[in-house]
């Protein structure tokens, strides 16, 4: 049986960073940057005003308590006044550009304002409250990495750059196929049917990670279903496959033989992993990785967030995920041989530091464990009281 790290190997070694696409910033929400960016800009772009109150020409190191100065005009912010040569003193908004020459803002809470003119009672310093220009991002900087996510921050970052368009990576295309003659969508049950909740899992994971869903279907354990939903996922050009079901050792688990008949070649099946063991990768000839999860809910977890994510970092260019080292409350446990995905809690302790604690009554057909679980956590080299921490969805993993 293959080892983890093994079959992570042979899966990354045949997956190539997926094409590159032009799209407008609009569109460009949870996108992967396929190339650093750089600012255009300096930002700010002009010296300006932090507070509301008055610009002033200094003079000297301070501006001696009791000064009063002789108010020329009011700068607002968008006013494109460059220069006001015989003023002294001017009305400031946060904002604002700084006049020529102006090198200090007094916060209007600390003024007196008379006809024409302003005192400030209390002493105060030269240059305070002036954000400079290019003190945030100085033009030519690098300011987002390839494979960087274009989350609300990086957002935030590209409009204030006036940036319309970023490169990013094509969405990888997938296709979702659950197994099951005993598979339902929501409603009334027949007596030995359930609710397929592997599809609707992968799907809004998949989703949320930013894959492109080509389809998503339920087939039963006999007939063509299976073998129709494989030819259709490769007509329509799928980067990727994911099953689940039928995968593992009774009569109906049809999938590895099905892929075969169909000219998949496999990878690997069977890891030496839980829960998930039953695993099988194999990858049509210049088409689709197959990943097929094994049926359990808690097998499908652990599938997508250990094999499946990998694939789609690797397919965004992005460089393995590297887990935080926690401090456990009490030993993983596990069975000697196998690796262990074992659902986590972060919490804090006594004295605010933050420690992990597996989650209580884990099994791989129990999903409420993994409903109250913050990480995945898997065991830390050459220590019983540590382990990696893996955020529970992907898609925020840095
Ligand atoms: N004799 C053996 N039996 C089993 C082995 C084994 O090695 N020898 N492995 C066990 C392990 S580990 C797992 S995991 C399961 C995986 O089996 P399959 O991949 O063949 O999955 P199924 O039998 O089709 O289903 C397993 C389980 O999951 C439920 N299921 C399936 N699909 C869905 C879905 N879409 N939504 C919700 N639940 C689903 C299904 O009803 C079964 O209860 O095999 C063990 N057995
Ligand atoms: O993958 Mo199975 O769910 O290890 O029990």
């Amino acid at each position: 049986m293959i080892s983890y790290p093994a079959a992570l190997a042979l899966l990354l070694d045949g997956t190539r960073p997926l094409g590159v696409e032009s799209l407008p910033l609009a569109s460009a929400a949870r996108r992967i940057l396929a190339s650093d960016v750089h600012s255009p800009l300096a930002l700010p772009s002009f010296d300006n005003a932090a507070m509301d109150g008055y610009a002033l020409r200094a003079g000297g190191e301070t501006i001696a308590a009791g000064s009063i100065f002789a108010v020329a005009a009011m700068q607002a912010a968008g006013d494109g006044t460059p220069a006001y040569p015989s003023a002294q003193a001017c009305e400031i908004a946060t904002g604002a550009r700084m006049p020529e020459g102006f090198d200090t803002v007094v916060p209007v809470e600390r003024s007196e304002r008379g006809s024409g003119r302003v005192r400030f009672p209390a002493e105060e310093r030269r240059g305070q409250n002036v954000r400079h220009a290019g003190s945030d991002i100085a033009v030519g900087a690098r300011v987002l990495h390839r494979g960087r996510r274009v989350d609300a921050a990086a957002t935030m970052l590209l409009a204030a750059l006036g940036i319309e368009r970023v490169e990013a990576f094509r969405r990888p295309r997938v296709a979702i196929v659950a197994t099951g003659s005993e598979l339902n969508a929501a409603g009334p049950l027949p007596p030995a049917g359930i609710h397929d909740s592997n599809g609707p899992f992968l799907a809004a994971s998949l989703t949320h990670w930013g894959a492109e869903i080509l389809s998503r279907s339920r087939v039963p354990d006999a007939g063509d279903a299976f073998a129709n939903a494989m030819r259709d996922a490769l007509d329509a050009h799928a980067d990727l496959i994911v099953t689940t079901g039928a995968v593992s050792a009774g009569r109906f688990d049809f999938v590895p033989s099905a892929l075969s008949a169909l000219g998949a070649s496999g990878l690997f099946h069977k890891v030496g992993i839980r829960p998930g063991k039953p695993l099988l990768a194999a990858r049509f000839d210049g088409g689709p990785l197959v990943l097929a999860l094994p049926g359990n809910p808690m097998a499908v977890a652990v599938g997508y967030r250990f094999f499946v994510a990998p694939v789609l970092r690797a397919m965004a260019g992005l460089a393995p995920e590297r887990p935080a080292r926690v401090r456990l409350v009490a030993p993983l446990g596990g069975r000697e041989g196998l690796q262990h995905f074992a659902l986590g809690l972060l919490e804090h302790d006594e004295e605010g530091w933050q420690v992990a604690r597996v989650a209580k009554a884990q099994a791989a057909y129990r999903i409420l464990p993994y409903t109250e679980a913050t990480h995945w956590l898997t065991a830390a080299a050459g220590s019983d009281d540590a382990a990696d921490a893996w955020p529970l969805d992907p898609a925020d993993a840095p």
